[in-house]
């Protein structure tokens, strides 16, 4: 018997037991310095299976199989076989583009491909909607587009623009009333109503943050004079050739940029002016000077991290073809050599997480008929993809089931505040994804959520890892192929100002264990102890597609 919960009936369901067959147990205790050193703190635990317990949508208690047998009657019953249960993604960079631009992504549908991905928490860019999310005025318009039409939870970016960056009572208005954090643009940002910042807004920014101890998120280019022959007419800067524009945007641009934003980083060390606040890199592109900056940034003792996406890590310049305008982003694609370094920085913790950047457009903005790379929008379109898209590619370096959990959930969930999120850990919201990682499938033959997913670069590629449910804070929101007939996702917040004496959560050490639940897949299907996913209802149950 199988029963879901839906945004009106989630209280009523009081206890969730997942019994996998093994665990390891991740025991944090992060200092800046030391994120990356994370996952030499795993203890193993391979042997040993574990219940999760949930209560009114959190989790409760994580007991061993033994301890727990018996003691509980199992009603309603599922079983994941051999699937692997993994802390929900939480997407700290999306664009839904809702209100205002909901043709491009909205609400609905962009948190049912996120649902359809394993991603419990969205956290939604400031830009591409309109009007752009820069006051509490405009906040509270995204709030109300977002209300009882989310699959998932989402929480909101604040924009850090020239209206506002040197008006400290309109930012810290903007953050009392919701938002996690700001973000902001050295670089033309493609949307009107959302212009550049240059160092002085950020510095203003970054004072602001402080007191409330939240981050800027910042996309790193900064436009210098090109080199190259792009000027000359002929074969070299055929719009349709990806080379060309690539040179448009060379990596010196986020050089640039990243030079720029670490003479401000200082004053967030312990003891600077602007102790508290943290910078947060968006999309790294650059695998060369750029990142060696930011590591030697993190070194000194600057508040920062980084992110990448996993289109850099899938993709290489080389491999674009002409006209082929799915790929344009920015910063662009690099080559080859560049994606393998970004791999290698990533494997070695110098790339701290990563985001989808989902930024879908309409079809006839892609340009794909002309193929026109320099006019095209820029933006990938990928949200329900990311987890699949990061454990395929990632399978030549080895990449790991914790190393997702902690690239895609922990990490991301720090940065955006939600100390609730991130882990499978008592106290903590029942976000949860069960996929397997061995099951292989065609985007083509799919149930596909993406928005105009003709645009999505991923189209056509074959992947592995099959997301088969995902849970939000207990409600299991998406089900083989389809998703519960109640939006049930809710806004997330965060204290608006925690006390001087909390350390910002991105920092902040933590006591509890954190647990990775994970079904090694072995070969003999007798020794598989299958997880089973048992839900009691206090009040009444709504079955999957019952109506209601
Ligand atoms: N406005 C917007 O979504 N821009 C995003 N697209 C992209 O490729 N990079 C971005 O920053
Ligand atoms: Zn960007
Ligand atoms: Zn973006």
């Amino acid at each position: 018997m199988e029963a879901i919960a839906t945004a009106n009936t989630s209280r009523f369901f009081s206890t969730l037991f997942l019994f996998p067959k093994s665990l390891k147990a991740i025991s944090e205790k992060l200092q800046p310095a030391s994120l990356p050193t994370l996952l030499d703190n795993q203890q193993s635990h391979r042997d040993t299976s574990r219940a999760v317990e949930v209560k009114e949508g959190k989790i409760v208690s994580i007991v061993k199989e033994e301890e727990q047998n018996g003691k509980t009657k199992l009603e309603n019953v599922i079983d994941y076989g051999e699937a692997v249960v993994m802390p929900g993604l939480v997407d700290v960079h999306a664009h839904l583009d809702d209100p205002g631009r909901a043709e491009w992504e909205g609400f609905p549908s962009g948190t049912q491909a996120a649902a359809a991905g394993g991603i419990t928490t969205l956290v939604d860019m400031p830009l591409n909607s309109d009007p752009s999310t820069i006051s509490r005025e405009t906040l509270q318009l995204k709030i109300k587009a977002a209300e009882s039409r989310i699959y998932v939870d989402v929480g909101f970016w604040g924009g850090l623009v020239p209206e506002n960056a040197f008006n400290a009572s309109a930012l810290e208005d903007l953050l009392n009333a919701g938002v996690l954090g700001l973000k902001s643009f050295m670089c033309p940002s493609g949307i009107n109503d959302f212009p550049m910042t240059n160092a002085s807004h950020i510095k203003e920014g970054l004072s602001v943050l402080a007191k409330y101890r939240r981050p800027l998120l910042v996309h790193a280019e900064k436009q210098l004079d090109l080199e190259s022959d792009l000027g000359v007419e002929g074969g070299s800067n055929d719009a349709r050739s990806y080379l060309t524009y690539l040179k448009t945007r060379p990596a010196s641009w986020e050089e640039a940029a990243i030079r720029d934003l670490l003479t401000l980083t200082k004053d967030t060390r312990i003891g600077a002016p602007a102790e508290g606040a943290h910078l947060h890199i968006v999309h790294l592109s650059d695998s060369s000077n750029s990142l060696d900056l930011i590591k030697d940034a993190k070194s000194g003792g600057d508040s920062v991290t980084v992110e990448t996406c996993p289109h850099y890590l899938a993709f290489s310049a080389e491999e674009i073809r002409d006209g082929d305008t799915r790929f344009k982003c920015s910063p662009p694609i690099r080559d080859a050599a560049n994606k393998e370094k970004l791999w290698e920085a990533l494997l070695a913790g110098h790339v701290d997480m990563l985001s989808s950047d989902h930024s879908p457009t309409l079809p006839e903005l892609k340009l794909l008929d002309d193929g026109d790379f320099l006019r095209a929008w820029g933006g990938i379109s990928s949200l329900q993809f990311v987890l699949p898209v990061t454990w395929s590619y990632g399978q030549k370096y080895g990449v790991t089931l914790e190393q997702l959990a902690l690239w895609w959930s922990e990490r991301p969930a720090r940065l955006a505040g939600q100390e609730l999120k991130g882990a499978i850990a008592i106290g903590n919201h029942a976000d949860m994804v069960v996929w397997d990682p061995d099951v292989e499938f065609d985007l083509d033959d799919d149930p596909v959520y993406l928005k105009h997913s003709g645009i999505s670069a991923y189209m056509g590629t074959k992947l592995s890892g099959k997301v088969s449910a995902t849970f939000v804070r207990g409600n299991l929101v998406f089900k083989e192929g389809k998703h519960a007939p109640a939006a049930c996702g809710g806004i997330s917040r965060t204290t608006p100002k925690p006390s001087p004496a909390n350390p910002p959560s991105i920092l902040k050490p933590k006591s509890q264990f954190q647990w990775l639940l994970q079904v090694i897949l072995v070969l003999s299907p007798s020794i598989i102890i299958p997880i089973v996913l048992t839900i009691a209802a206090r009040g009444h149950l709504l079955r999957w597609g019952a109506s209601g």
